[in-house]
């Protein structure tokens, strides 16, 4: 809890005029039993009316004082609190972003939501409940005990007999609670992982009529997240009658032997009186125990999962970049690199070597998982490699601050992703500052202007979510528009040509062979993988083929194969 809590720092001011408050309302509470006591020994018994007047007068002043200390700690609470969970949410959303997709692999999307929103929401409850009365119930039952033995110390003997066996019972109860709440969290991610996934598949699921099924996987999950809530909630229901079936008994002995004290003299009326208040005092407090120890075991739950994303170690990166010499740039060289995803075994790249200059294009072919995606990945270290080095401009990745590793690149994924907002919003979302005819001039390279144009709002035009109200050939060509604006000097593309007809993407290479940029292009197509300088041909993880496409055809029985069969594929279409 220390590093989450280290968040309420700045705070402190706040924090501690909250906690003076409290104690003030403490004392104020304390107070009472015993000036009770002399009204009644000293006022009524003595039947001396001043007294009684004065004291009263007292007794009102500190209620008040009391009522204000609560109010205006209230206020002061509910600020640091506020400004704390701001700031944790803030810094856990940071550090996500600042995440290497291995780090994507370790903490799915779903768990990271539920960190961000239901457990800072948690450590928020606690700082606030602390400052409220978490700290107080205790504080009261510890300061209700001093004040009964300051009253009477033989009394207040037997109220606290039962204390050892409530304190044992209750650490093992803190305990348990711990671990359950921890449990009912990780239900929640799994019922928001289900939630995330039945949004982003709303189509399919309808096309497949897969509704019902998909009702029923969520009640699944909703019903364990429910089995063991309700778990969480029966330790912390059992905690209240004990605590308080405890506290009664020792109730009954104060009231049992303080009639024989005051018969022999030991005791007077109005000290049994102010250590009976004072027992229902600690009782009161008591009953506040079983809430508080269930906020403080979901928030220390909850706050083991937010350390877990905040101290997490992640691929390490140098700060300073230096100057990237002229003759290198736009130069990529992969030297003997093997690559394992972590957290699994298999190698999915093993010993693969290339070298492109400035502005060569890679065509990069292979059957479905032969590791296409994974290779591109290492550019932009998304992933670093097991073994070898993969180099940009002629440094190696690591030695590269991210930032400027990725300023460089340019990216089109195999799935085109939009973002909702204009499509010039979408086209600019890459660079800052960027001027319409930017936007316009890398939409012409990626054959999408001339639509965009005959849309109503042309560029103003609004995106779905995720680009819903656009054809997945649309959605690719802006994705290559969008990556263009950057003005990149190395470009990636995924396979991103796959939706587009012959035609167009014939238009499209046109121009991207007219660009200032060393290009890594995944493709299926032979005709596409002609427009390289060279081809790599992947088979499961391992360099099948390199050269040009006429080396190739006369040295690689699996790429003459394709070729052919590309061939056979044009030719039908043509009949
Ligand atoms: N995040 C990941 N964690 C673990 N293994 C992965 C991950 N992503 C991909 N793989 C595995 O790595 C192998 C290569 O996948 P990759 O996506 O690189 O293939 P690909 O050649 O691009 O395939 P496709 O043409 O279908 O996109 C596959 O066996 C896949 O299961």
């Amino acid at each position: 809890m220390k590093t989450v809590f280290s968040y309420a720092k700045p705070y402190k001011f706040y924090i501690v005029i909250a906690l003076i408050l409290m104690l003030l309302e403490l004392i104020v509470e304390l107070m009472q039993p015993l000036i009770i006591a002399s009204i009644i020994d000293k006022g009524i018994v003595a039947k001396d009316q001043e007294v009684i007047i004065q004291l009263g007068i007292v007794l009102m002043a500190l209620s008040v004082i009391a009522f204000v200390s609560g109010i205006v700690n209230s206020y002061f609470a509910a600020h640091a609190s506020q400004n704390f969970s701001f700031d944790l949410r803030q810094a856990v959303y940071g550090r996500i972003q600042s995440f290497s997709l291995a780090m994507f692999n370790k903490f799915p999307a779903s768990g990271l939501i539920t960190r961000l929103t239901s457990d800072v929401t948690m450590v928020q409850q606690v700082l606030y409940m602390g400052l409220r009365i978490m700290l107080r119930a205790p504080l009261l039952v510890v300061g209700s005990m001093i004040m009964a033995f300051v009253v009477n110390p033989k009394l207040a003997f037997y109220l606290v007999i039962v204390f050892p066996f409530l304190l044992i019972f209750l650490y093992v109860m803190v305990k348990k609670g711990v671990s359950y709440f921890g449990f009912v969290q990780k239900r929640l991610d799994r019922v928001n992982r289900i939630v995330q996934e039945n949004l982003q598949a709303v189509r399919l699921i309808k096309a497949y009529l897969r509704g019902k099924y998909e009702a029923n996987r969520f009640s699944e999950v909703a019903g364990a997240l429910k089995v063991d809530t309700v778990k969480a909630f029966r330790i912390m229901e059992i905690i209240l009658p004990i605590l308080l079936f405890g506290m009664n008994l020792s109730l009954l002995a104060v009231l049992w032997f303080g009639a024989f004290e005051i018969r022999s003299g030991g005791a007077q009326i109005g000290e049994l009186v102010a250590v009976v208040n004072y027992a229902m005092r600690m009782t009161g407090a008591f009953t506040m125990f079983s809430f508080i120890i269930m906020i403080f075991a979901r928030a220390k739950a909850s706050s083991e999962r937010i350390e877990e994303v905040l101290l997490a170690e992640d691929v390490h990166e140098k700060d300073e970049v230096g100057e990237i010499k002229a003759v290198r740039r736009g130069e990529v060289r992969f030297d003997n690199v093997s690559f394992t995803y972590p957290e699994t075994l298999q190698p999915v790249l093993e010993n693969v070597s290339f070298h492109l200059k400035a502005n060569e294009k890679l065509a990069i072919m292979g059957a479905t998982g032969s590791g296409k995606s994974s290779l591109l990945q290492l550019l932009p270290r998304f992933y670093d490699v097991t073994e070898g080095t993969v180099s940009v401009h002629g440094r190696d990745v690591r030695d590269w601050s991210l930032r400027a590793l990725r300023k460089t690149i340019g990216i089109v994924p195999q799935q085109s992703l939009l973002f909702t907002g204009t499509i010039s919003n979408n086209l600019s979302w890459g660079k800052d500052e960027v001027v319409q005819e930017e936007l316009a001039d890398a939409a012409v390279k990626a054959q999408i202007h001339e639509t965009v144009e005959r849309f109503p709002k042309g560029y103003f035009t609004r995106v779905g979510q995720k680009g819903v109200n656009l054809s997945g050939g649309q959605k690719q060509r802006l994705s290559i528009a969008r990556a263009l604006v950057r003005k990149p000097s190395i470009l990636i593309l995924d396979d991103s040509t796959s939706a587009l007809d012959v035609k167009t993407e014939a238009a499209l290479w046109e121009k991207l062979d007219r660009e200032n940029a060393t290009m890594l292009v995944v493709t299926q197509k032979i005709r596409t993988a002609m427009r390289a300088n060279r081809i790599l041909l992947l088979e499961d993880g391992s360099i099948s083929a390199y050269g040009t496409h006429e080396q190739l055809m006369k040295s690689s029985e699996l790429y003459r194969q394709i070729a052919m069969s590309q061939q056979e594929e044009e030719v039908d279409e043509y009949v």
